[in-house]
């Protein structure tokens, strides 16, 4: 079968990849995947019906790229470029990416984190073309069909989220359809997944924002938010109708509330290969920094007592990611777990306290609080800090500002060199500033964040703020457990892939917590590979990639990898 029902791509008798493109005319230059615009060559323009449809001249994809990248340095906004770069996208794809690749560190706060988070809010106010699927209340009932709709054959990564807790920005309705855009964009960027192998998708069981619900210009369905049983029908009958159109796909499911999160990630992570990006992306990205910052301390992780501030999705999925490699470190379950402590809104998780089920198994046991002085029910942050003697600190409350002086300063007391990790998103919500934590603490603590943040000048060093984004690990996660054809994606996978970022950035960048995000199409493939090593071992992989070695791996890693450039047109046989 064609990879879509508009073209496919095949070898010509040198083995040489070319398109063959099922339109052509005017429509070819309307379709994203299939538009080369000026960079179609009279030899194509001929054959394909476009003469008279372009301007003369021909253009090279550098030529392409000068111009493109001209026109969004004019742009005056982040929201502005992200506008740019998302029309450029839903025009000619390959041109997209091929800018994005030159320019990845630039363009990644453009179209992921943090400007995303504002074309999340502003979805329906900025929106252009569609891109992606909806299923909603209005399609549900005949999801199958409508999936019939999407013109591609050979999806492999779906990007879904219900758009219930973006970043730290909560509901947002169908504006989520945004984040399921930005995280495919990197899978391809960054991942090197061809883009007509990807599908974002905005499950819109509705909203509980009333503002939204009350904007004529909103465009996703205008009631409450689907719950309960209600809600698990829906999601059941969507990874059903996944299963049939799209059986070689994996799901990452992304930024479900803390309500859902660990229900949907257990109920389907059997049924099909899936993952919670917040969860078990957010783990293994927060394990391989600390670890970084345990090498650079000249300490082990084992030592360590880490203080988890937030147990959402992101907290509780730290918090397993740090004991998990506790314990691979020889600690017990029991003594890991007294080094890892675990607060939400109310304090500290305290066994006998009121909560969630999936905050329980990180609870304290009440003989831990021994000889501790706090003054309300359960120790605050600072509190936790002090009597525990923190020497790790993350953040994962999407509380702006949270991490005080005096929280900072707490650290300190604790060891010379605290490591303070303000991982909430976007940079609105950070616990604090990474400059601040670094002037706070006399240049002594050893910081990473979940956004981008220019390095800190002080005392005359420069110091890099390494960005702790789940960016480094799920697009790895994903192409690996996709090229190995793994049934699932086990918890040996995910820590995996953090021992792969830790390993990585020990190797390439021994004095960083977190590799440059420029070095992400680096990060993705050997990621991607120790996943599959991993997926081997264990039984679950599926695929052509049995009995390879490590190297052999990467090396089938990069043979798949996509890279942004056109391939030669050759019109579809006349029959
Ligand atoms: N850096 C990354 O890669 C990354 C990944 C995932 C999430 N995050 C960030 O983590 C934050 C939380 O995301 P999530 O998906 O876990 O959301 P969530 O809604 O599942 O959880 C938020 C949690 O924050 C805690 N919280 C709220 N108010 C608090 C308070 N006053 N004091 C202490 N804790 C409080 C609660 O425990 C709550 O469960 C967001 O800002 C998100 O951007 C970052
Ligand atoms: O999207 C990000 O930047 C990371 C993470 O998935 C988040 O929800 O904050
Ligand atoms: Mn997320």
């Amino acid at each position: 079968m064609p990879v879509s029902r508009y073209y496919d791509v095949k070898r010509d008798e040198k083995g040489e990849r070319y398109l063959e493109p099922y339109v052509t005319g005017f429509l070819l230059l309307r379709l994203p995947l299939l538009n080369k615009g000026t960079a179609f060559t009279e030899e194509e323009r001929r054959a394909l019906g476009l003469e008279g449809l372009l301007p003369p001249h021909v253009n090279t994809l550098e030529e392409q790229k000068e111009r493109v990248y001209r026109r969004y340095r004019l742009q005056t906004s982040p929201l502005e470029k992200h506008i740019y770069l998302r029309n450029l996208q839903d025009r000619n794809e390959v041109l997209f990416y091929a800018l994005v690749v030159d320019h990845l560190e630039e363009m990644l706060p453009i179209l992921y984190t943090p400007t995303v988070g504002e074309a999340v809010r502003e979805f329906s106010h900025i929106y252009r073309y569609p891109r992606g699927f909806t299923a909603s209340t209005k399609n549900i009932d005949h999801l199958e069909e409508a999936l019939q709709n999407v013109p591609l054959e050979e999806v492999r990564l779906i990007v879904a989220t219900d758009s219930s807790a973006i970043l730290g920005i909560g509901d947002q309705g169908y504006g989520g359809m945004a984040i399921s855009i930005g995280k495919l964009t990197l899978y391809t960027a960054a991942g090197g997944v061809g883009p007509d192998k990807t599908l974002p998708v905005e499950l819109d069981v509705g909203t509980d924002r009333e503002d939204l619900l009350k904007d004529p210009l909103y465009l996703g369905v205008r009631h409450r938010r689907l719950r309960g049983e209600e809600y698990f029908r829906f999601l059941d009958r969507f990874v059903e109708a996944v299963r049939r159109r799209y059986p070689k796909a994996l799901i990452q499911w992304e930024d479900f509330a803390k309500e859902t999160a660990f229900q949907v990630l257990e109920r389907y992570r059997k049924v099909v290969p899936s993952f919670n990006d917040d969860i078990q992306g957010t783990g293994a990205v927060a394990l391989a920094g600390v670890l970084s910052a345990c090498r650079l301390k000249g300490e082990r992780l084992s030592e360590q007592v880490v203080v988890v501030y937030g147990a959402g999705a992101g907290g509780i999925g730290v918090a397993w990611a740090l004991l998990e490699g506790m314990k691979r470190e020889g600690l017990s379950e029991e003594e890991a777990k007294a080094r890892v402590l675990v607060l939400d809104s109310k304090g500290l998780l305290v066994e006998g306290r009121a909560m969630e089920d999936y905050k329980r198994p990180y609870a304290q046991r009440p003989e831990r609080l021994q000889g501790w002085r706090f003054a309300g029910a359960y120790p605050n942050l600072l509190e936790t800090i002090q009597n525990a003697r923190a020497t790790v600190l993350l953040g994962l409350s999407g509380q702006a500002g949270s991490f005080t002086e005096p929280v900072a300063r707490a650290m300190l007391e604790n060891t010379p060199s605290p490591v303070i990790f303000p991982l909430s998103n976007p940079t609105s919500a950070t616990e604090a500033l990474p400059d601040d934590l670094i002037y706070w603490t006399d240049g002594r603590a050893l910081v990473a964040a979940g956004s981008p943040f220019p390095p800190v000048g002080f005392k005359g060093r420069v110091i890099p703020v390494g960005q702790g984004n789940n960016a480094f690990i799920f697009p790895g996660l994903g192409l690996g457990a996709v090229l190995s054809r793994a049934r699932e994606v086990t918890d040996g996978m995910v820590l995996e892939a953090a021992y792969a970022l830790y390993d990585y950035t020990r190797e390439h960048f021994p004095h960083l917590l977190y590799p440059p995000v420029a070095r992400l199409r680096e990060v993705s493939p050997y990621v991607a590979a120790r996943v599959m090593q991993r997926a081997l071992e264990e039984g679950v992989a599926e695929g052509e990639v049995q009995g390879l070695s490590l190297e052999g791996l990467l090396e089938f890693v990069k043979s798949r990898f996509w890279e942004p450039r056109y391939l030669p047109y050759r019109p579809a046989p006349v029959i």
